[in-house]
């Protein structure tokens, strides 16, 4: 990521409505400069609907969206090559009718690992490498964002891996990625920051790190009542809970060894002690679940 902090995208109360269906229902999102940021939410939530009023594809029923960027690449639904042209030709075809010296072509297919295949026809790519040959063509004149609209669906494990390390090379190369996807595993290891979107409502946005909250130490030791004395001492009244076997505290994995020594020098025997993070999973099903409670909202104007 780089250090600047100025949005490259930025929605207000952006809204598409469908007859008297709410498919995206006052969105208010940022996404900052070089940051991956992951639109997180299941089939149907409206990613796919928000990231199309961003490109300006569809008209917003109500809201703004901004892009503050000169170029933007973007791979949204699959680019309609064609089957029996090599890679290259294809994406030659394509810099040619946007104005792109044939160089670029031979850039991005590097960039793509795909050089190597080039001149294989299209029809014969693994869906991995067909997924790659689009974000190909979504970088071609290098834009300073690029979004990515579920850009590992469908592809197999190996496909998925490469297709994430591709991503997280285009960060590191300075570009910005926004990119939707129903796969909390994979959010919480590419993306700085997520947004999560379910039934068109923008429950959360946060870094991902925060989503997860704590993390928080799990401690097995007796007698555990004492072990309890203890532990309220260190980590405060609210933050300990009790576990099906032991103890949880909320504190840092740095603090393992401190609340070893106390534990053992208030003569308590120390059995086990790990460091837990909450998967982004758990805090995800603890938010949708939650959000059938959320008061009604206003109608849209
Ligand atoms: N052109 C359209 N006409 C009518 N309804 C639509 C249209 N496009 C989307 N919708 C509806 O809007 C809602 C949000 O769809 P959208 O495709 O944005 O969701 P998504 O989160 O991208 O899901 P998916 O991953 O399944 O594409 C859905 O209920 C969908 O049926």
């Amino acid at each position: 990521m780089n250090t600047t902090h100025s949005p490259v995208v930025a929605t207000e109360a952006l809204t598409k409505t469908y007859g008297d269906r709410v498919a995206v229902d006052r969105v208010s999102m940022t996404v900052q400069r070089g940051e991956v940021y992951g639109f997180l939410g299941p089939n149907g939530a409206g990613k796919t609907t928000t990231l199309r009023m961003l490109l300006g594809l569809v008209r917003p029923t109500a809201g703004t969206a901004s892009i503050d960027v000169d170029r933007v690449g973007a791979l949204i639904e699959g680019p309609g090559f064609h089957p029996y042209l090599s890679g290259r030709d294809n994406l030659r075809t394509m810099a040619r009718y946007r104005g792109f010296p044939d160089s670029e072509v031979d850039r991005v297919l590097e960039r793509v690992d795909l050089a190597g295949r080039g001149a294989d026809k299209y029809k014969g790519y693994s869906l991995g490498m067909k997924q790659r040959l689009g974000v190909g063509a979504a970088l071609m004149g290098d834009p300073a964002l690029i979004v990515l609209d579920e850009p590992t669906n469908g592809l197999d494990p190996a496909g998925m891996a490469d297709m994430r390390a591709l991503v997280v090379d285009l960060a590191r190369g300075g570009q910005t990625v926004l990119l939707s996807s129903h796969l909390l595993a994979e959010v919480q290891e590419i993306c700085d920051r997520v947004g999560v979107i379910d039934h068109g409502t923008l429950l959360l946005e946060s870094t991902v790190a925060e989503m997860r909250g704590g993390s928080s130490l799990h401690v097995r030791a007796t007698p555990e009542p004492a072990a309890l004395t203890v532990a309220m001492r260190l980590a405060g009244d609210d933050g300990v809970r009790r576990t099906h076997d032991g103890l949880s505290l909320d504190l840092p994995a740095d603090a393992a060894p401190h609340v070893t020594r106390e534990l053992v020098a208030a003569g308590i025997d120390v059995h086990e002690i790990t460091h837990t993070e909450r998967s982004l999973e758990e805090v995800f099903f603890e938010m949708t679940a939650g959000a059938a409670t959320l008061p009604e909202k206003e109608p849209l104007s």
